[in-house]
């Protein structure tokens, strides 16, 4: 244990120097054992200054540490698309992230190549109910797709760069749309449990701390120092989007709205929620955002929208009904999923027509 102590800080000293290159053989578990440390020391510490890495401590097996991405190089994100469009043997076009609940968009998909997170090399675990943990690659009304069925949030302990680093091997498995779906508190007085609201804007919270999944070097090959957020969301997609839900029926449960991601994994005080209204948000989660700043900086096409599991309260009151719950998010998530999955696959039709 002390080994793992003494590089956690060594490692903590290196943060804002600029990324290296890094070499394949490099990216492994490397495993350690006391007699051996001093010479894969400065190994480990060669791979510490390439990239932002912690260090993972497993008990099972006695002192194996395992290198473990928070900021991953160009290179590790490569071969993590290698792994996913050989082993599916697919270049997919429409990346989705299912949001709490949300699974079943995924299980839309036909044919799906289906990897667990755990087996994909350097990929984070899910660790919330409601995201199980697999990655389906296949065809949804005849566009390839692939759709991460769990997303990854800061309240898990990951950093941003990691939470959002799916987006970036979705780009270099050749996806150009992502779809992100998110479960949301409604703000908007207007917005009824149930409703779906198209996010056109965002305001990020986490942002405005002073974090962001751009932070540290940037890698001209995935895009600009500093990209431009206005019109993150494509205005064309929300327009289709809300065509669909006309003819399916559903535009009296169909907003236009901004949301907004706290960090969590606490849901908000009154008082909180009354300063989001004031600023305009719409709705309130504690995702997506850094996912398509992740995904604007790469340039893809972004369509998002949340399902509204919860009304916030934002008065004062003794009653429980007030108070949000992730049993409540997902009873909600399960009730409309149906209504999710057509407009999610609607939509893509129309996007694989238009390019056919
Ligand atoms: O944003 P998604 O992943 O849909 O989940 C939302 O629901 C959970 C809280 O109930 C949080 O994880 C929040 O972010
Ligand atoms: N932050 C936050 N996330 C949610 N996810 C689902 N409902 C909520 C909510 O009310 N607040």
């Amino acid at each position: 244990m002390y080994l793992f102590c003494s590089l956690w800080e060594f490692h903590s000293s290196f943060h804002c120097l600029p990324s290296w290159r890094v070499d394949k053989k490099d990216l492994w578990p490397v495993n350690m054992y006391p007699p051996k440390f001093i010479a894969v020391h400065s190994y480990i510490v060669y791979t510490f200054i390439s990239s932002k890495i912690t260090l993972q401590y497993s008990p099972k097996q006695d002192v194996k540490l395992i290198l473990v991405f928070d900021r991953y190089p160009y290179e590790v994100i490569e071969e993590i698309a290698d792994f996913i469009t050989k082993g599916s043997g697919m270049r997919p076009k429409i990346g989705i992230i299912c949001g709490s609940g949300l699974g079943s968009l995924a299980d839309m998909i036909q044919d799906p190549k289906i990897f667990e997170y755990e087996k994909i090399p350097n990929f984070p675990v899910s660790t919330v109910e409601g995201h199980a943990g697999r990655l389906v690659v296949g065809t949804l009304e005849g566009a390839t797709v692939m759709a991460m069925q769990g997303r990854f949030h800061f309240y898990e302990g990951y950093p941003l760069a990691k939470c959002s680093m799916p987006v970036r091997v979705m780009k270099l498995c050749g996806v150009e749309y992502l779809f992100a779906t998110n479960a949301a508190g409604g703000i908007n007085p207007r917005f009824a449990v149930g409703d779906i609201m198209l996010m056109h804007d965002h305001v990020n919270m986490l942002g405005f701390a002073g974090n962001s999944p751009l932070q540290g070097p940037n890698d001209p090959r995935f895009g600009p120092r500093f990209p431009a957020l206005v019109n993150s969301y494509n205005k064309d997609l929300i327009n289709k989007a809300i065509e669909i839900a006309k003819a399916m029926g559903i535009e009296s449960n169909i907003h236009v709205g901004v949301y907004s991601c706290l960090g969590g994994p606490n849901y908000e005080t009154i008082a909180e929620l009354k300063a989001l209204r004031m600023m305009g948000v719409d709705a309130v989660g504690m995702s997506t955002v850094h996912e398509v700043i992740t995904a604007r900086h790469c340039d893809m096409k972004v369509f998002a929208f949340s399902l509204i599991t919860n009304k916030c309260a934002t008065e004062y009151s003794d009653k429980k009904d007030d108070e949000a719950n992730h049993d409540e998010v997902m009873a909600v998530a399960k009730n409309r999923q149906k209504a999710c999955c057509e407009l999610v696959s609607r939509l893509i039709r129309e996007i694989h027509l238009a390019s056919a």
